[in-house]
């Protein structure tokens, strides 16, 4: 069973000033598209570095979670360090997925090139960044979940598969 943490990072979510849409937006996403068996870890925590560095680390090796996907905190605003606190707890960074997802984010939105989202490895997890606006959550995750599958196997992580219907992962022979 594959353990997915889901972190929601917001000031307002986190103070309760809204409700958090980000972290059930990607639940569902996930609800969807994954089909082999997988449970859900979520957290909800304020814009602070060290914070989201401990969320991620915990989650990682704590809860022993082979993918963690954050939403919030990747743009040029002064409290927005999830990129910060993602690039600090990984051994190793993938760029493509940030690159991949502003380009596809860049159909939708001119801002997409404001967000700084990254991905990386921390031992046998992968961790990916996506922006913080609820409806970018389904541009970038179908634009990266085809090529997830693979990266887990390659890591270590655990199985996922997808329903091809809804998003077609890529598995090189
Ligand atoms: N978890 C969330 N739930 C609902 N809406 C959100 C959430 N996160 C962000 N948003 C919406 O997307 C916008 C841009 O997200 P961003 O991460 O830049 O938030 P922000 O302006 O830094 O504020 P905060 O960190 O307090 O959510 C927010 O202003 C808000 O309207
Ligand atoms: N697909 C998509 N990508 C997007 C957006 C969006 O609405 N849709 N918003 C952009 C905006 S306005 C910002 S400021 C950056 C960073 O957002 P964040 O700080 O909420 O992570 O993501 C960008 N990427």
């Amino acid at each position: 069973m594959l353990s997915i943490g889901i972190v929601t990072v917001s000031d307002r979510a986190a103070a309760g000033l809204y409700p958090d849409a980000g972290g059930p937006a990607v639940a569902a996403w996930l609800r969807r598209v994954v089909v082999s068996p997988w449970r859900p870890v979520t957290r909800l925590v304020a814009d602070e570095r060290v914070r989201i560095e401990a969320v991620l680390r915990d989650l990682a090796d704590g809860e022993g979670c082979g993918l963690i996907i954050t939403t919030g905190g990747t743009g040029p605003a002064p409290r927005d360090v999830t990129p910060e606190a993602t690039v600090a707890v990984c051994d190793r960074l993938l760029p493509g997925f940030g690159e991949l997802m502003r380009r596809e984010s860049l159909r939708v939105v001119p801002t997409a090139i404001l967000s700084r989202q990254t991905a990386g490895i921390r031992g046998r997890s992968l961790i990916v960044n996506l922006p913080g606006k609820p409806a970018a959550i389904a541009d970038c995750l179908g634009a990266v979940m085809p090529a997830i599958p693979d990266c887990l196997d390659l890591i270590g992580a655990g199985r996922l598969d997808t329903d091809p219907a809804q998003c077609r992962a890529y598995r090189p022979d």
